[in-house]
């Protein structure tokens, strides 16, 4: 078991407090090194006693996994303004910090992790009384795994009157906790679960408004989301969720924010944006078809979808937006001039993928405002779109079909669209599922077509449909 540097520990840490006194102000001391391999979902759970309500699971479709227990810092907002709120504290934090790595890799140090709402406007419920409308945090510990390399991340807020050698063998105690060998958790399958469709009628009835108001002409489309109660007769075991997901949604970013006694857990397909340096990389994804039971079936599904007017017009209207917020704010952007299919384990997807280059300043948080929410979550225009689900839909969103992910000093980091999610607490689970209405819909069709997109949460869960 990798042993904490203690040397260099103790010095960030003098200089951290030293700084304080300096400033009169909390500073920000981060320590980032290469350890012996662990298991992340194992380091997840050994997180669940000290650190329960606090901790992140973020794993992408490149073979990076971050896990992230406690929080350093914290920051939460709740209003119109909160991109630029978070990263104005974000600036504010990093000037002040003390960082330091043994091994110069990304995804290490001082990463700032979190989601924001879809709606920061939309009525407030119990539902989501955990998650405000931005809510981000720097781990105290942060675990990177990189195929077969781990890091470890020691993130600790330090104040002028701390004594840096007790912090220090807190530290070290902590460490060796977290680190333990346990066994790797199983998926679970199986279960005795309830599963109940919400609303289902309330739904197809605000489909059709939908599609009328459409036909007159008061939109162009609209996404429309529903929810599906899971029930177990035990508390879900959280690690066993993300194994199942991960092993199954393998082209998926997986993701779990666990905060007070409810985690935000789900794979989803979907990038917002990526920022290294200069470079920013996002995707189109919507239009929608089932997965074949064999090769051929999957095939001739695949190249209906390609084909089919409504779903190329509906996917269209997301690939013109995204060019147009993404041209707005870089130098030059480079798209394909057709959709392609994009595979998930339950459904496919029409999929264009987007490079921007700037050689300017530019925030990923300001991206991420210009993009959310792109017509695969909101509709055309936006704000008709962003009116009627205000007033349709039956539920709140919260951090469903929103952008989550994470940023560091630099300003470099990745945010997704969380979809196939659901937020579970203790023994309940409640799976959010939506789908892109458009002059051409069929409220059955898009009935089945939300029905399958909860699938994955459902089969994590241990369940299945009837
Ligand atoms: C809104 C969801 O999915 C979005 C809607 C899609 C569509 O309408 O075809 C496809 C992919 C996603 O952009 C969801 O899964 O909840």
């Amino acid at each position: 078991m990798a042993i904490i540097e203690q040397h260099q520990l103790l010095e960030n840490l003098k200089e951290g407090i030293k700084k304080a006194q300096f400033l009169s102000e909390s500073v920000l001391v981060s320590y980032s090194k290469q350890i012996e391999f662990i298991d992340p979902l194992v380091f997840y759970r050994n997180g669940e006693i000290l650190y329960k309500g606090s901790r992140i699971y973020w794993s992408d479709v490149e073979d990076v996994t971050m896990v992230g227990l406690g929080s350093a810092v914290v920051q939460a907002y709740n209003g119109e303004e909160r991109f630029e709120k978070i990263e104005e504290y974000w600036r504010k934090v990093i000037t002040g910090a003390v960082i330091h790595r043994e091994v110069d890799v990304k995804g290490t140090g001082p990463v700032c992790m979190g989601g924001f709402s879809f709606d920061p406007v939309q009525m407030k419920t119990r539902l989501w009384k955990d998650f405000p409308d931005a809510n981000f945090t720097v781990p105290n510990w942060l675990l990177t795994v990189k195929g077969n390399q781990c890091f470890l991340s020691i993130n600790a807020s330090v104040n002028e009157h701390m004594d840096p050698c007790t912090i220090e063998s807190q530290l070290i105690d902590l460490e060796m906790q977290l680190l333990k060998n346990n066994t790797i958790p199983t998926p679970s399958q199986g279960e005795s679960l309830m599963v109940e469709e919400n609303q289902i009628n309330e739904w197809l009835a605000m489909v059709h408004k939908s599609i009328d108001a459409i036909n007159k002409g008061e939109m162009e489309k609209v996404v429309l989301s529903r929810t599906t109660t899971v029930t177990a007769n035990k508390t879900f075991d959280q690690s066993s969720v993300l194994l199942a997901l991960q092993e199954r949604q393998s082209d998926c970013y997986t993701f779990a924010f666990e905060k007070g006694t409810s985690t935000f857990v789900g794979s989803t397909p979907e990038r917002l944006i990526k920022k290294a340096g200069g470079k920013f990389n996002t995707m189109c994804l919507a239009g929608t078809i089932s997965r074949g039971q064999t090769a051929e079936e999957d095939q001739k599904l695949g190249e209906t979808l390609l084909s089919d007017p409504k779903n190329r017009d509906e996917h269209q209207m997301v690939v013109t937006m995204i060019s147009d917020a993404m041209g707005k704010v870089c130098d030059k952007i480079v798209k394909s001039d057709s959709p392609q299919i994009y595979k998930s384990k339950d459904v496919q997807h029409l999929y264009t993928p987007i490079k921007g280059e700037t050689k300017r300043e530019l925030s990923l948080l300001s991206v991420v405002k210009a993009l959310h929410p792109t017509p695969a979550m909101g509709g055309v225009p936006t704000e008709k779109a962003i009116e009627a689900i205000r007033e349709r839909e039956t539920y709140e969103r919260g951090w469903y079909s929103a952008p989550i992910g994470w940023f560091d000093e630099d300003g470099d980091g990745e945010f997704v669209v969380a979809i196939r999610s659901g937020l579970i607490t203790k023994e309940n689970a409640v799976l959010f599922s939506g789908c892109g209405i458009v002059a051409d819909s069929d409220p059955q069709s898009e009935y089945l077509e939300t029905k399958i997109k909860f699938t994955p949460m459902l089969t994590a869960l241990g369940g299945g449909w009837e």
